[in-house]
């Protein structure tokens, strides 16, 4: 440069110059000089950017005209150079609008104007107003124009044989950079080229030196994480130091690796405004969306320019981001020993945020973070375990003191709704036929309001192959369904209208097991539940349901022993009574035969004969002589219940079925199973109960009142009644289909005065029964009791004769019965027919009516009734009883 001074002062000027311009002229060139030098040596000490450009621009000021200077740098990678010492005190463009835009800008070097700066070995001049238009030159041209300058100087800066940048010299004056101008500049321009290089190097330093201590806190802090708090805390104080990102998102895969879902995420995200950015953060992402799948498919950190993707076709995660204005992301799977589970995301606002260096970055911290990532999931599970376990155990302990279904309700709605804010739909246990599931427990808030359309799906069982139960039957895990899909899918299950009133998201449904068996279903109603948490509970849950199930059939089984002990006991005193059927006369050997015929059968038999001709011992009898001999015969008087439980009685009832209903009743139909139902007094069964009654006979299965469940039964029926049963239908008191069900094989008890050679027998045997109770000696029956009591008509049959000798015993002294009291004496009657003849004859008829109506214990009609005796159809006698006036009380009275 000072060669170049000197050439010229000497070349131009030879020796012509007068001794004052020749001062004048080493004057200059000293002051030039000593600029230069000046220049030169403090460049050497230039440590910060602009410094450097602030003192050459003052320094060259000093000898030249111009108003401002700037250096850019060649970004190699992009073939761009971008604003790099900037002199913003100087700089007539600083209030411009584009200003800031410009000095972060990149401006391409594949364009003719610095084309012609980079083919240059030294400053070239161009006059903006012959350049800034033309096709491909930079912005700043125009801008610098805009703001009053009018010619650039451009200055190549080279560095071992490379250039590195350039020096830009601006003048708002043409004609500014005469030649001896551009001669300094390029003299100065190595020296400002290795200033340059230097300001790079110590930046370089710098920068790798706030990297290494950034990340090495960085790394510090990552070590003491624990959770993902914490997590986030480190990366927005710790890598924004180093990446200019506006906010981060971490994500995690879930177990399958099917999908990922967000992990972490930072509340300076403006996505957060946006009232789909729950959804956005809670839902799970297919790993190949077009976004998480480029990331995995790189080893490097991969820059996404998020223009550049078809907005509609995006995750919405990324939508809500690039609404709310982020433009570039940059993404990293971080490495993991096992499976890559974790994966950052930074994002900006600006493209061309995200350099080599944040990249760089980036990978540095990959790992550390990846290790931060995992140690926090498996600090949560550990706590999450430790709370599942805790809560299992409070569970179980609750579950342990449960022994009804209330107790077992109280429990899991206390679970289900208080602590996990789940909504239990309904549990549904398999039924004995092991192909349908019953309702068993549900959340009856869910059917508040809704009654009928609940009663419609729960009086019918579901199948075992319904399709969500079989589903759920056939999974070990819990099994998910998404309501809104099975509603879009067309399913048109009942329960499904409960679910979508719900307003949540999920129904969860689970198979109750124990061990290996099948017991049932769980289905509730919640947006989200852990799954091993659910297991657990299920586990609890089956063993609860099953242990109640185990205590109600021990319940049950009690039930049955007791009414069986209750049985037994009449049996045992029955079989004392009547451990022998009494008489061999001719009437009795035919119904003998006809036992003996219909004994082993399962037909039903009907047993017809007057009160007290011994139709239950006949029909003891019959079952004693069955294959059905070694269960009991249980007996229904149907006569003595009354119509209201006749049904409840015969078919049982579940708990609640009625008012009064308290417990659960087994009904004499299931107790007779496998064995004989004696239903006695038939004929006083009310109609109702009579249909009801066919139906079991005809189906051989039941439901208990107030149950919903069918039993099979298989029961033989012997049926008995004193009424005339073909006069009952014609009253129409007794349905005629039930009698001709019961009148398959019937089998008539002949009164005891059709059977006279029977009475000494049976008088005999009574005697010896009743002496031996009432500890008296009596042993015989003297020739005229035995006569009186073949003459009696014996109303009351059997019965009456028993009734007679055990009181007559009781009376007697002596060994031989010499004395029994019948009600009236034949020999009275004749002394009676002597007072006749001072009687009218309707005091006569009256009087005798009475006396027959009362051997006939008050029955009217019938066989064994008054109207038989007295040979006149039952409803002369209804007419003369009116007639003649004859109350009750005088034949019931004696
Ligand atoms: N053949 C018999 N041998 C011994 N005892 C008999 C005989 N027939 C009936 N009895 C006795 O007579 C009583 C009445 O018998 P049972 O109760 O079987 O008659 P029933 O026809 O069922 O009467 P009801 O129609 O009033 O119920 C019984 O206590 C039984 O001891």
């Amino acid at each position: 440069m000072k060669n170049s001074k000197s050439e010229i002062v000497v070349e131009s000027q030879p020796g012509n110059n007068s001794i004052d311009t020749l001062r004048d002229q080493i004057e200059s060139y000293e002051r030039e000089r000593k600029i230069l030098l000046d220049l030169s040596n403090d460049i050497t000490k230039v440590r910060k950017k602009n410094d450097l450009i602030a003192l050459f621009s003052s320094r060259i000021k000093g000898l030249f005209y111009f108003t401002h200077a700037i250096v850019t740098l060649i970004d190699e990678t992009n073939e761009t150079y971008t604003p790099f010492l900037l002199d913003h005190s100087a700089s007539p463009i600083k209030n411009h609008s584009e200003y800031s835009e410009l000095i972060q800008a990149h401006f391409s070097l594949n364009e003719p104007f610095i084309n012609q700066v980079l083919g240059s070995d030294g400053p070239e001049c161009f006059l903006l107003d012959e350049i800034m238009d033309k096709p491909g030159s930079p912005k700043f041209l125009r801008v610098n124009y805009e703001e009053g300058i009018r010619e650039i100087l451009m200055t190549p800066l080279r560095s071992k044989m490379q250039t590195i940048g350039f020096l830009h010299m601006y003048s708002d004056r043409k004609d500014s950079f005469g030649a001896e101008f551009k001669t300094i500049i390029k003299g100065i321009a190595p020296q400002i080229s290795s200033a340059v290089s230097n300001i790079i190097k110590n930046e370089e330093i710098a920068y790798k030196e706030n990297v290494n201590e950034v990340l090495l806190s960085l790394s510090n802090e990552m070590v003491t994480v624990r959770d993902r708090k914490d997590l986030l805390k480190v990366i927005n104080f710790g890598l924004k130091k180093l990446i200019p990102f506006t906010h981060s998102v971490m994500t995690v895969l879930d177990d399958s690796g099917e999908t990922y879902n967000a992990f972490l995420t930072d509340d300076d995200s403006r996505a957060k405004e946006f009232s789909k950015y729950t959804e956005a953060i809670s839902n799970p992402y297919p790993v190949n969306d077009g976004i998480y799948d480029k990331a995995a498919q790189s080893e490097k950190p991969v820059v996404l320019n998020m223009k550049s993707f078809d907005i509609s076709k995006v995750p919405l995660w990324f939508r809500l981001n690039y609404v709310a204005g982020a433009r570039e992301m940059v993404i990293k799977i971080l490495p993991d020993e096992g499976i890559a589970k974790h994966s950052i995301i930074l994002f900006a606002n600006k493209e061309n945020t995200f350099d080599k260096k944040s990249i760089n970055i980036i990978e540095r911290i990959s790992s550390q973070l990846s290790t931060a990532a995992s140690n926090i999931s498996a600090n949560e599970e550990i706590l999450s375990k430790e709370e599942e376990k805790s809560f299992l155990l409070d569970f179980s302990q609750d579950i342990a003191g449960v022994r009804t279904k209330d107790d077992l309700e109280k429990a899991i709605s206390s679970v289900l709704q208080s602590v996990l804010n789940i909504r239990l739909s309904m549990i549904r246990i398999i039924e004995d036929d092991g192909l349908t599931l019953s309702p068993y427990m549900y959340d009856k808030h869910m059917f508040y309001g809704e009654e009928p359309i609940f009663k419609e799906l729960a009086s019918k069982n579901i199948g075992i192959d319904e399709y969500l139960t079989a589903k759920v039957l056939n999974s070990k895990h819990p099994v998910i369904f998404n309501i809104e899909e099975e509603d879009r899918k067309g399913n048109s299950a009942k329960y499904l209208y409960f679910w979508k009133k719900a307003g949540l998201k999920n129904a969860y449904g689970a198979a109750l097991r124990v061990g290996n068996q099948n017991l049932g279903t769980l289905w509730l109603l919640t947006d989200e539940v852990n799954l091993t948490l659910l297991k657990g509970i299920c586990a609890q849950i089956s063993i609860a349901i099953s242990n109640i199930r185990a205590n109600e059939k021990v319940l049950t089984y009690k039930q049955l022993l007791e009414v069986e002990n209750d049985h037994l006991k009449e049996q045992i005193q029955t079989i004392y009574n009547f451990s022998e059927i009494v008489g061999n006369g001719e009437e009795m050997q035919k119904v003998y035969h006809l036992i003996s015929l219909v004994a082993e059968s399962k037909s039903s038999v009907l047993l017809l004969g007057e009160t007290g001709t011994g139709k239950e011992l006949i029909a003891r009898a019959i079952h004693n002589a069955s294959p059905r001999k070694n269960k009991l015969m249980i007996k229904v008087n149907c006569a003595a219940l009354p119509a209201n439980l006749i049904e409840s009685e015969l078919f049982g009832h579940e708990k609640g079925a009625f008012t009064g209903a308290t417990d659960r009743r087994i009904g004499k139909f299931e107790l007779a199973n496998n064995s004989t139902l004696f239903l006695d007094e038939i004929g006083e069964m009310p109609l109702e109960a009579q249909v009801k009654l066919l139906r079991v006979i005809q189906e051989k299965e039941l439901e208990r009142v107030g149950g919903k469940t069918t039993i099979s039964v298989d029961v033989r029926i012997i049926a008995a009644t004193n009424r005339d049963l073909e006069e009952e239908i014609k009253a129409g008191r007794f349905r005629s289909d039930l009698f001709y069900r019961l009148n398959v094989f019937p089998i008539n008890l002949p009164p005891l005065r059709d059977r006279v050679e029977d009475i000494a027998p049976l008088a005999n045997f009574f005697v010896g029964r009743y002496s031996k109770n009432a500890g008296r000696k009596v042993n015989s029956i003297s020739p005229k009791v035995i006569q009186e009591l073949k003459s009696y008509l014996w109303p009351g049959n059997v019965r009456e004769l028993e009734h007679l000798i055990e009181r007559s015993v009781l009376l007697s002294s002596e060994t031989v019965l010499r004395e029994v009291h019948l009600p009236k004496d034949r020999s009275e009657t004749k002394n009676q027919e002597v007072d006749l003849a001072n009687r009218t004859l309707e005091e006569v008829e009256r009087s005798y009516i009475i006396e027959i109506i009362k051997r006939c214990s008050g029955k009217l009609s019938g066989r064994g009734g008054a109207a038989e005796y007295l040979d006149i159809p039952a409803t002369t006698l209804h007419s003369k009883i009116k007639k003649l006036e004859i109350h009750k009380s005088e034949y019931f009275s004696a």
